[in-house]
């Protein structure tokens, strides 16, 4: 819980949202390497096995369904998700703890992006919804670019690239679904990372991510 002293230097945290695939966690990387100790990944609990070169409490912190289910139940996670027949959350702490210092990137799909907008609905802070589509956002060309995309990063089996093409399918419904949950749409184009990246900052500045707003009376 933020107490009200910390309310002027809270910075407020990004919700980033769009199939998988469509580059999520490269966007976050880039912008981690272009502003140093400047933004913070809320590092997500998950019960899915861990993948080569991945790290404890880096990528993610790797716990059973029922560590997870133990800490919701406890009011611990800010949300949780079934993906993938895995669960998958982010915990208060992990985005409280870094609310004073570094803006914290939220990398969560639709599910968690909805208990993220419930949890701080009364909250004094307001975090930014941003959805990531890799195209036209038609659902057939989505899938064909994530697809591809999926194929080459290289650490899917063909059912699980199945499965995140099912689950595409449904953050595409929901994201058509609710015109304004978004305060913002980028495309990450084929070969245009750094375009993505650049508009990505150009919404930062605009949108004074670094203070949040005062709570309304
Ligand atoms: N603009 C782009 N053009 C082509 N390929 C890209 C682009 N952006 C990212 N990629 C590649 O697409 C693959 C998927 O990206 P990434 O792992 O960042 O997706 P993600 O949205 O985080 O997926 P997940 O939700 O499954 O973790 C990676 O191999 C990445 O290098």
């Amino acid at each position: 819980m933020v107490s009200e002293t910390e309310q002027a230097t809270i910075r407020r945290p990004v919700v980033l949202n769009g199939p998988s695939g469509v580059g999520k966690s490269t966007i976050i990387k880039q912008l981690m390497r272009k502003y140093p100790g400047e933004f913070v990944f809320a590092v997500s609990h998950t019960s899915r096995p861990m993948r080569a070169g991945e790290e404890d409490g880096k990528d993610y912190h790797f716990k059973t369904r029922e560590e997870i289910e133990d800490l919701r139940a406890r009011g611990l996670m800010l949300e949780t998700a079934e993906v993938h027949d895995n669960i998958y959350g982010t915990s208060v702490q992990a985005v409280e703890s870094e609310l004073g210092t570094s803006v914290c990137i939220l990398d969560v799909d639709y599910q968690g992006a909805l208990s993220c907008k419930r949890y701080y609905s009364d909250k004094p802070v307001r975090p930014l919804y941003i959805f990531v589509g890799p195209s036209d956002l038609d659902p057939e060309t989505v899938c064909q670019t994530i697809e591809k995309r999926l194929r080459l990063r290289g650490t899917e089996s063909e059912e699980t690239i199945q499965k995140r093409l099912t689950t595409a399918g449904r953050e595409l419904e929901f994201f058509h679904s609710n015109p304004g949950f978004y305060d913002h749409v980028i495309i990450n184009k084929d070969g245009a990372l750094d375009e993505t990246v650049a508009k990505v900052e150009e919404i930062f500045m605009q949108e004074t991510v670094l203070l949040a707003s005062p709570v309304q009376a």
